[in-house]
């Protein structure tokens, strides 16, 4: 029954797991970027780092905690639908892998947007450059698994 039902929707899933991943990845990109400004350029206080303050917690809020969980929704009802992973072979370990470290660096954020609304984070700018490129690198990882398939 609900497995009928996963084969009829399958192309809807994926339309509406590719625009959650769309969303969840704009986030990725952008709030790395604006810690980089906020240690940089303007501090742990004052009007400017109270903006910055509402910006990241509406990005992590808005749009990065439902685009997350509403990829892992609809990510894995495209699992549970028969036909569509074989874990014989190698594309579904190495996307799950990626998956899980762009999880991770989803929380990772999380933590640091606690540590400079309380004004206690001590990293450089140069740490969020580095880290900007972990999404970029996650990403490419993802789309080659699961389109080129060259594993
Ligand atoms: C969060 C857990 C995730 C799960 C469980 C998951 C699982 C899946 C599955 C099973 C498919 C279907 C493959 C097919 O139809 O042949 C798929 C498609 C896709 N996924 Fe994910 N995914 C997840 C996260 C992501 C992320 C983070 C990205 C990108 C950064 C991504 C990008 C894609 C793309 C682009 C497709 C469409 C591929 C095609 O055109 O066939 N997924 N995903």
């Amino acid at each position: 029954m609900i497995i009928d039902f996963l084969v009829l929707a399958y192309p809807w899933t994926k339309s509406l797991h590719v625009i959650s991943v769309i969303a969840w990845m704009a986030g990725l990109f952008y709030l790395p970027r604006l810690f980089v400004y906020h240690v940089e350029r303007v501090g742990m206080s004052g009007e400017t780092a109270d903006l910055f303050q509402t910006m990241e917690v509406r990005l992590l809020r808005a749009i990065m905690n439902p685009a997350m969980i509403a990829t892992w929704i609809f990510g894995l009802a495209l699992v549970f639908t028969p036909g569509v992973v074989s874990w014989q072979e190698l594309w579904p370990w190495t996307k799950t892998a990626a998956v899980l470290a762009m999880t991770w660096f989803h929380h990772w954020l999380g933590l640091r947007r606690k540590e400079l609304l309380a004004g206690t984070d001590t990293r450089s700018g140069r740490t969020y450059r580095l880290m900007n490129e972990v999404p970029t690198l996650l990403l490419i990882v993802i789309v080659v698994s699961v389109i080129a398939r060259p594993f």
